[in-house]
């Protein structure tokens, strides 16, 4: 289906009350453009450590929205120019100049689906659970990953990090805690290596539905693995429920700025003897993340790296 793209023109102070008088009006979706730099809120939820540079903020913002190709736009636009015309004597809302052209139908949420096909992290088969097992792989270590709107497809370096840690140190009496599970990809793996118990977290609801999801295709029970949202940075009733002095490995592929936020937290999460593996680390930040973990007063054990990412291995004192 085709749909028709407006590109409104306003000013930054402006985006919200724009905004808002779209969706007053029924337009759902909108895009917003601008030059303003991402909050380190932003970053961190987004996974992205080292932003490109981009140009200054220049208080310019357009406002994107899309009409079905069948939609009485005409009568759409004369209504949102209407309801701009009556909020311009209040307040600035820049030229409000809209362009229009046509776009076709994408699929955004599953595009990215055409460039995850089946892989191997050293004898470990990944494969999304929309593909099929080859009868030769059969009796592979296999799991199964649709990691929906979340992250953690196993392809990325700093996962394939982790596994490689979790598998050296995973024995058939451990309880392995995943701080950012995502998908719940490195839970699960743990499990298949031989853990007993795992608990993921993570901020985003989405992360928490894709590791349920991702637990039923891989035959993985309610039992075994756990999953929690929220921040355990912060939140003492998270702390709480995941538990003090409890794992033998605690897991943290996150970004290098939240990991010294949460090292000297999670310190108390794991075991006497307690091993943490910590990725998400971009080779600039190695040195943060092990004097965070030196502060913690963590045994650095090993650094091992993939491209451009790091992981830190730790162990806390008996
Ligand atoms: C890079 S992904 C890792 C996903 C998966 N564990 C993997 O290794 O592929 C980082 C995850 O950490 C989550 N996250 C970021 N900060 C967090 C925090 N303070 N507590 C829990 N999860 C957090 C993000 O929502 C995201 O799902």
């Amino acid at each position: 289906m085709k749909w028709n793209k407006f590109r409104l023109k306003t000013t930054t102070a402006a985006e919200d009350i724009v905004s808002s008088i779209l969706s007053d009006l029924g337009i759902e979706g909108v895009e917003i453009e601008d030059k303003v730099p991402l909050t380190q809120k932003e970053k961190e939820q987004m996974f992205v450590d080292i932003l490109p540079e981009t140009i200054p903020d220049d208080g310019t913002a357009f406002i994107n929205f899309y009409l079905e190709e069948g939609e009485d736009k005409d009568a759409v636009l004369a209504k949102v120019l209407e309801e701009l015309a009556g909020m311009r004597e209040f307040v600035d809302l820049g030229p409000c100049t809209i362009e229009e052209s046509q776009t076709e139908d994408v699929d955004w949420v599953n595009n990215w689906k055409q460039y995850f096909h089946q892989f191997y992290v050293d004898d470990i088969l990944i494969i999304p659970s929309w593909e099929q097992v080859k009868p030769e792989d059969e009796g592979k270590m296999i799991i199964h990953i649709d990691p929906g709107t979340a992250f953690g497809t196993g392809m990325h370096e700093t996962t394939q990090l982790c596994i490689r840690q979790i598998k050296k140190y995973v024995t058939d009496t451990t309880r392995i805690l995943d701080v950012g599970c995502g998908s719940g990809i490195l839970g699960m793996l743990a499990l298949k290596f031989g853990a007993a118990y795992a608990v993921g977290t993570d901020l985003d609801p989405c992360a928490i539905d894709a590791t349920h999801e991702n637990m039923k295709e891989n035959g993985v029970p309610k039992e075994q693995y756990e999953v929690m949202i929220g921040n355990i940075i912060d939140d003492k009733a998270i702390q709480d429920q995941v538990g003090y002095a409890c794992y033998d490995i605690v897991a943290a592929n996150i970004l290098a700025d939240v990991l010294v936020m949460l090292t000297p937290v999670i310190v108390s999460q794991l075991k006497p003897g307690g091993i943490y593996i910590t990725s998400g680390i971009i080779d600039d930040k190695e040195e943060v993340v092990k004097q965070a973990v030196a502060d913690a007063g963590l045994e650095l054990l090993d650094v091992t790296y993939q491209g451009e990412w790091v992981c830190v291995t730790a162990r806390k004192s008996e």
